[in-house]
Formats: structure tokens, sequence, C-alpha cells
């Protein structure tokens, strides 16, 4: 059942009319349903039933306190990519030895902070990196768990931007590097090699690059294990799909599905090993926990008729939702309250000063100004990515829960955007 959907003419979350939050709240404005994210994040929690596996948030998908807090609360750990994203975790109550912490450019400072917090385990990228780690830990008297983000070269069939897997991304070590890398690891003192990770790129509908990974995830943990290395976690990276309803697109693996034949392969690999070893499986989703959990609404404030094409002009723009124009990312655009009349062609954009800050093209909309918009499955990569671009403050977000709308944040005063600044004397 979508979370999302018309009732008596206007588009709800859950029982609320969007129409509702708007007069209420203002526009633009994140709304999330609560419902939806539980539903999501039991999606995983189901299929990992009664197995040594952990569901580790990849939070930059959306890292405002209240989902954080909703999520530790089902068990979820946290994959972080950032000493600040590591302190968003403890203020919204989760547990630091869930976190793992990802990342080709950790600093000195964040690598101290992640120790002194206990994190699970730091995802390392390179031999610099690992070395870094080694003397921060020794400085602390500490020993530091790692992983090596390996890189295992499969093509995960997206977008250039989100495609992490590739040799050609900065990502990771490269898997023929890989065993040498690991050696490194080992004869440090100050490190524990405790895992081996992937991540192959976002927004992945097939599950096909996803198990290729694991194979050679596992074909690698045989070669450690040969040379007295031994893995004791795996992590397979996040990249699941959501479906945005582009043209054309077809629809993302189910994870219950995808995650049935990962454990699938991983129990035949243990059975024919016999050696009674128990391998941690852990995931580090994002998108597919919370994309389709939230939408953007925004008002339309002008129609601009020209020439060549028909302008939407909203009062949402790319420094709320960044996807459309950094990806060329279809999201879908509902009417809230769908009006009878004659449609025409739009583009939809911003009021930013770039030809960039569109939300939607080519749209067949009956739309009028003051009408309210909603860009749909907007959950993931939105207000992480929002910025403060033409001195705009961020829109506010919302979380419905039953009956019930909650702000989970307010609405930034563009007045209060300065205040960090100072002028010289
Ligand atoms: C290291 C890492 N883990 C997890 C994720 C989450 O990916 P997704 O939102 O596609 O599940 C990302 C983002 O692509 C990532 O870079
Ligand atoms: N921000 C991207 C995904 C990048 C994932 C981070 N490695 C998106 O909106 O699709």
């Amino acid at each position: 059942m979508s979370h999302f959907s018309y009732r008596d003419g206007v588009l709800h979350a859950e029982s609320i009319p969007l129409s509702r939050v708007a007069e209420e709240f203002g526009t633009p404005t994140y709304v999330y349903s609560k419902a939806a994210l539980l539903q999501n994040f039991a999606a995983y929690a189901d299929a990992c039933q009664g197995r040594d596996a952990l569901v580790c948030y990849a939070m930059k998908a959306n890292s405002n306190l209240a989902i954080l807090d909703l999520l530790a609360r089902e068990g979820a750990g946290f994959d972080i990519v950032s000493g600040g994203e590591l302190l968003r975790v403890i203020a919204a109550g989760g547990d630091p030895d869930k976190v793992i912490f990802s990342g080709v450019g950790k600093t000195e400072a964040e690598m101290r902070l992640a120790l002194e917090k206990g994190i699970l385990c730091f995802n390392v990228e390179s031999i610099p990196e690992l070395h870094r780690l080694n003397e921060v830990a020794a400085g602390m008297g500490k020993r530091a768990p790692v992983s090596l983000r390996v890189n295992p070269n499969v093509d995960a069939k997206t977008h250039p931007y989100i495609a992490t897997g590739l040799k050609a991304n900065k990502f990771g070590v490269a898997f023929d590097d890989a065993l040498a890398t690991y050696r490194a690891a080992a004869s440090l003192p100050n490190l524990d090699v405790v895992g081996i990770d992937c991540h192959i790129g976002s927004q992945l509908l097939d599950d096909a690059p996803l198990l290729e990974a694991l194979d050679k995830l596992i074909e690698l943990i045989d070669t450690l294990d040969a040379e007295g290395i031994h893995i004791h976690h795996l992590d397979i990276g996040g990249g699941v799909g959501v479906d945005y309803g582009a043209p054309g697109d077809k629809p993302p693996v189910p994870v219950g599905d995808y995650l049935g034949r990962l454990f699938a392969r991983i129990d035949a690999w243990r059975a024919a090993r016999h050696d009674g070893r128990a391998v941690k499986v852990i995931f580090e989703p994002g998108r597919s926990i919370v994309a389709n959990t939230g939408v953007l609404v925004t008002k339309v404030e002008f129609l601009k008729p020209g020439a060549e094409k028909n302008f939407a002009i909203i009062d949402a723009a790319m420094n709320d939702m960044m996807r459309p124009t950094l990806y060329g990312a279809w999201m879908d655009m509902k009417p809230v309250v769908p009006r009878e009349g004659e449609k025409a062609v739009y583009d939809v954009v911003g009021p930013v000063c770039e030809s960039g800050d569109w939300l939607a093209k080519e749209r067949e909309l009956a739309v009028e100004p003051g009408d309210l918009l909603a860009m749909m499955s907007a959950g993931a990569y939105g207000m992480t990515m929002a910025s403060n671009y033409n001195t705009r403050g961020r829109a506010a977000e919302i979380m419905v829960d039953g009956e019930q709308v909650h702000v989970i944040r307010q609405r930034e005063n563009p007045a209060d955007l300065f205040a960090l600044e100072s002028m010289l004397k």
C-alpha cells in the first residue's frame, strides 16, 4: 500500500491531506511517513531474522534526528562518512558500537573521535589511510577495528555519478591490490583486521551486480583465510534502487528477494567450507530505506508561457532538491489537488539564478499559480543535499505519524543564515 495516495481529490500522507500541511507549515516542506519508514526498515530486518546480520543505515541519505532515532529504536546501526554524522548518531540515541565509518578522506580528528566513541569498524579505502589510522590509534593506546573497502570492478549499471565500484572510481582498494593491502593492514600493530567491505553504486534496479560483487568478496575471504587473515564480517554495502516512476524504468528488485538470494549464496559457501566459522553480514542501505517515505511539497508561484517552453515557477529549487540537476534524475511531480481543465507541457523550475535550477522537465500538468505540487520519492538525498544557495533558508521537515503531524525540523529563517559570519574590523 502506498503511504501517499489521493483521497477525496487530495493527495494525502497517510490520513493527512498535504494541502493541510502546506496551510499549517508553509512550503516548500518535506513530508515523511513514519509507517513507510518502519515498513522499509522491516523489509531488511525481516530478511535478516535469525541471522548474524546488521543493517547499518547509510545516513547520508537522510540524517534528520527523528529518522535516526526511529531507526535506532528498531535496532539499526549506521553507516557514517564524517565525524559530524557520528555526533548526529549519538545525539539521536544511536549506538556507536553499531557504527561503521566509510569514506576516502577521514581526518585525524575524525579518526580520534570515532576511536574515542568506540565504533564497530573503519571501512578503510587506501594504504595511506591505514597508516594514518594506525598512528592515531597508537597515540591513544588503542587498536582500531578495520575493514577494507574493496573495489570489485563490477559494473553497477547506474548513473556514472553514482557508480562507485569501477576501476575508474576514487573509492576502495582495487581488487588486484586487495591481498597486498590486507597484508599491510595485518602487519600494523594498532589495527585489528575484522572485515571486508564493498559498495558498488546507488540506485541499482537489479541485484545481479550485487551478487557478482558478493562472489568476488567471498573469493577474497577464502584467499585471506589461507594467509591466516580471518574475516569476521562481510559488508556488501547499499545500493538497492527505488521506483521513481520514470517512464520506461523497470521496477527495482524487492529487498527481500535480494537478501534471500544473497543469504542462500553465503549459506552454500559456508556449508562447503566445513570450518564452522560464522561470518556476520552487514548492509549499508540508504535510499531503499528513506526515498519513498518522503515528498517535497511546493507551491506554484507563477506560470510563464514561452515561445519554446512553458515554465511553472515553484517555491522549491535546486537548493532544496539537487537530484534532477545533478544527475538528470527524473522525479515525479503530482498535483496535490488535481484540477480539471486543459493540460500544458511545463518545465518545473525554481527561483534560483541558474539555468540548471529545474526540478522536472516536460511534464504535462493542469496548474495555476497558488497550486501545490508534490515531488514524490524525495525522502533520500533531498534534505541532506540541500544548501543555502542564494541565501535561501532550507525547507521544513514534517513527520506524519498516523493522525499526528510532527515538525521534525523547523524551516530556516534566511535572517539566521549569516549568524556565523563577521565583518572586517
Ligand atoms: C559507502 C556507501 N555505503 C552506502 C551507501 C548507500 O547507498 P544507497 O543509498 O544507494 O543504498 C552509499 C551511497 O551510495 C555509500 O557511498
Ligand atoms: N546522492 C545520490 C546518491 C549518492 C550516494 C552516495 N554514495 C543520489 O541522490 O542519487
